[in-house]
């Protein structure tokens, strides 16, 4: 892994949950890189509501931040919702884009959604906004997220994005 030290990393976000989520990835990788957040439009909807949608919004992301960013890596992190025949899911996708094309995806954990935060993200809400009220906080979505409220705090946002970002680096990684 020698060859990704003290690389460039742009993030495709300001939000402190994916921050760190790339942070630890790189950390669990034992790489020190240098990175750099850079506000970056999704190209999606700012609540996606397929695992498509989700996964090109992580896409659209890494894109525009290793541009943005002049960066050797772009990184994009995504979340969203996808509706299946057993309830909605909370779903989310990470990308890494290399200065030479390279492109690696990973999925990130799939949640099961209440029914009583179903029925608003139906009403077209955001789940930011949504998650806030049902749990009676604010800003859930820069700290331990969605899955930290369900997961009683065993699982955090900045944990599920570590783990999808380490399945996007890992056809970059290997020879
Ligand atoms: O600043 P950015 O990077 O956009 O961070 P975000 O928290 O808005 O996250 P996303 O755009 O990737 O998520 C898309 C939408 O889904 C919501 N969302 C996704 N996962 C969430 C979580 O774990 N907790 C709270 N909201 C979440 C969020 O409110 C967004 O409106
Ligand atoms: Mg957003």
């Amino acid at each position: 892994m020698e060859m990704w030290n003290n690389r460039k990393i742009a993030i495709g976000s300001t939000n402190p949950a994916k921050i760190q989520a790339v942070e630890l990835a790189f950390a669990a990788l034992s790489i020190a890189v240098e990175i750099v957040p850079v506000d970056v439009p999704s190209g999606v909807s700012p609540q996606p509501q397929t695992d498509t949608e989700t996964l090109q919004g992580a896409r659209n992301r890494a894109q525009a931040a290793l541009q943005q960013g002049q960066a050797d890596v772009g990184i994009g992190l995504e979340g969203g919702i996808q509706r299946t025949e057993w309830g909605m899911f909370l779903c989310n996708w990470a990308c890494a884009i290399t200065t030479s094309g390279q492109e690696g995806l990973g999925g990130g954990l799939r949640l099961p959604l209440p029914y009583d935060i179903a029925i608003e993200l139906d009403k077209g809400r955001e789940l930011g906004d949504v998650i806030d009220a049902w749990a009676g906080r604010h800003g859930v979505r820069k700290q331990e997220g969605t899955i930290g409220i369900l997961t009683q705090g065993a699982v955090r946002r900045a944990d599920m994005f570590r783990d999808a970002l380490l399945c996007a680096l890992a056809p970059l990684m290997h020879r």
